[in-house]
């Protein structure tokens, strides 16, 4: 299987070598250069299945038998072994046709879990058999950090270096990431939003020579070994509810347009998907490109879903890929726009292309506290308020016959204070999680300058030699 960059300049990658690249050199992003197609008997045949299994199925499409069949489902099973659901992500309903699909069973109560095991895990083994190490740098906007530092920490083939927004994320996200005191674990709390966090992190592998000099990686959903491993779910939840016969819908908290576009290739693989629903808080951009056909960037709005805090959807740039018919040359200008002027128009095809396939809405904070507090009324089921957005986007776009699954994308314990300021019960940790607050924390505060991030974190790479 061969990867192609968005922007057309990059090296065409294999799978292993896509998921070291994670950013292209060209600044675009990895996709498959075509689909791996999946019959409707084997997407039928996934009915009743362990997680680890259909996992297997999915990804080894994409990895193309570059990793043994043998190891690669070794490092699947053992991905998912520490998940406390033994379904992984169950579906749970919610009201007459409309499903939450948890993904919070992993070890820091979020969806990042389901792709971080798995990704930590090849990426493990890719360096292993190279005999060689990586410095990993992403930005968070809290569940990316905090999956990404329990899927590394301790790691001899890696060091790991998290930039969040200071004060931006929730005290359980920040007290999950800094409470790690792994010696390959850095936290930097980056004087700035989550897009600046982003922006950086985009920098440095624009950076060459520091790229090379650190052997720089990425864990965002900007790395292909993170949505493929978060297409699974949507292949599990749809085929329960009768696919690949009968239709779903499913409605996606959406921020950096990672886990919405995981759905999108579920659908291009052969899923039999309705609608795909993005759901925005205040940070509507999508919502708004959608509805107007113009992507503009405004400043970022602070709410109680503070992971989707988010303006410049890294995602979004391999839907406009596909939404160009690929071409790399329809795509470059839109992206330059974004940096000159801070958006763009998107093409006519290209609108109607996206419209075809996704639904979009918007929920302020109000409509989302209302809706956890009704449906804990009414069905006694705890949302965190980002799976709120969904939820409530989700019931304005549903249609009649098609079951609707929203992505419950974290724990209510996560965000304490606005589950308890919405339905007046405050959802306890679990007791792996129970002295979090007890918990000593490190972590540096730096200012949004590249220069300052670049030394301090060559600073702190560790060199092979070190490990001996
Ligand atoms: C809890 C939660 N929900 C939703 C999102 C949005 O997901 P994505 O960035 O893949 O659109 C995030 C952050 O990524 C998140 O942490
Ligand atoms: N909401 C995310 C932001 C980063 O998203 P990613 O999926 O691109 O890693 C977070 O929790 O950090």
């Amino acid at each position: 299987m061969e990867f192609v960059s968005t922007r057309g300049r990059a090296p065409v990658l294999s799978f292993s070598d896509a998921v070291l690249a994670g950013l292209a050199s060209d600044g675009g992003l990895y996709l498959p250069r075509e689909w791996p197609r999946l019959s409707l008997e084997e997407i039928a045949g996934f009915a009743g299945r362990p997680y680890a299994e259909v996992a297997f199925a999915v990804i080894s499409r994409f990895v193309g038998g570059e990793i043994e069949d043998d190891v690669l489902r070794a490092m699947i099973e053992d991905a998912y072994a520490g998940f406390r659901h033994p379904s992984v992500a169950p579906l749970v309903e919610l009201e007459p046709g409309h499903f939450a699909l948890e993904l919070f069973h992993g070890p820091t109560l979020a969806f990042k879990d389901v792709a971080m095991q798995f990704l930590a895990r090849v990426m493990d083994h890719i360096l292993a058999e190279r005999g060689e190490r990586a410095t990993i740098v992403g930005a968070t906007s809290g569940d990316t950090g905090s999956a990404a530092i329990e899927a590394f920490r301790g790691r001899d083939n890696t060091d790991i270096f998290i930039l969040h927004p200071e004060g931006r994320t929730s005290e359980v996200q920040r007290r999950q990431m800094t409470s790690v005191l792994d010696d390959n674990v850095h936290n930097i709390a980056l004087r700035g939003t989550f897009d600046d966090c982003q922006n950086t992190v985009k920098a440095l592998f624009n950076n060459a020579s520091f790229r090379k000099d650190v052997r720089l990686s990425g864990v965002n959903s900007i790395n292909w070994g993170r949505i493929v491993a978060q297409i699974v779910y949507y292949f599990t939840a749809a085929v329960s509810l009768g696919a690949p016969l009968r239709p779903v819908s499913f409605t996606v908290p959406t921020g950096n347009f990672g886990d919405i576009f995981a759905g999108y290739a579920a659908k291009r693989m052969g899923l039999n998907i309705d609608k795909l629903v993005i759901a925005t808080n205040a940070n509507d951009i999508l919502a708004r490109t959608l509805e107007t056909g113009r992507y503009e960037i405004q400043g970022v709005h602070p709410t109680i879903s503070p992971s989707m805090d988010i303006q410049i959807s890294s995602n979004f740039e391999r839907l406009l890929f596909e939404a160009v018919e690929r071409n790399p040359d329809a795509l470059g200008p839109l992206m330059g726009a974004i940096a000159q002027s801070g958006g763009f128009d998107l093409p006519f095809g290209a609108l109607a292309a996206i419209r075809a396939e996704f639904a979009a809405g918007t929920t302020n904070e109000p409509a989302t506290r209302q809706t956890m507090a009704e449906t804990y009324r009414s069905a006694e089921y705890l949302l965190d308020p980002h799976t709120a957005v969904g939820v409530a986007v989700a019931r304005t776009a549903r249609r009649d016959g098609v079951p609707m699954v929203t992505l419950a994308t974290a724990h209510p314990a996560k965000f304490p204070e606005a589950v308890r300021d919405a339905t007046g019960i405050e959802p306890p940790l679990p007791l792996w999680l129970a002295d979090l607050y007890e918990r000593p924390e490190r972590l540096s505060v730096l200012d949004n300058d590249q220069g300052e991030i670049e030394r301090f974190i060559k600073a702190r790479t560790r060199s092979g030699e070190d490990l001996h």
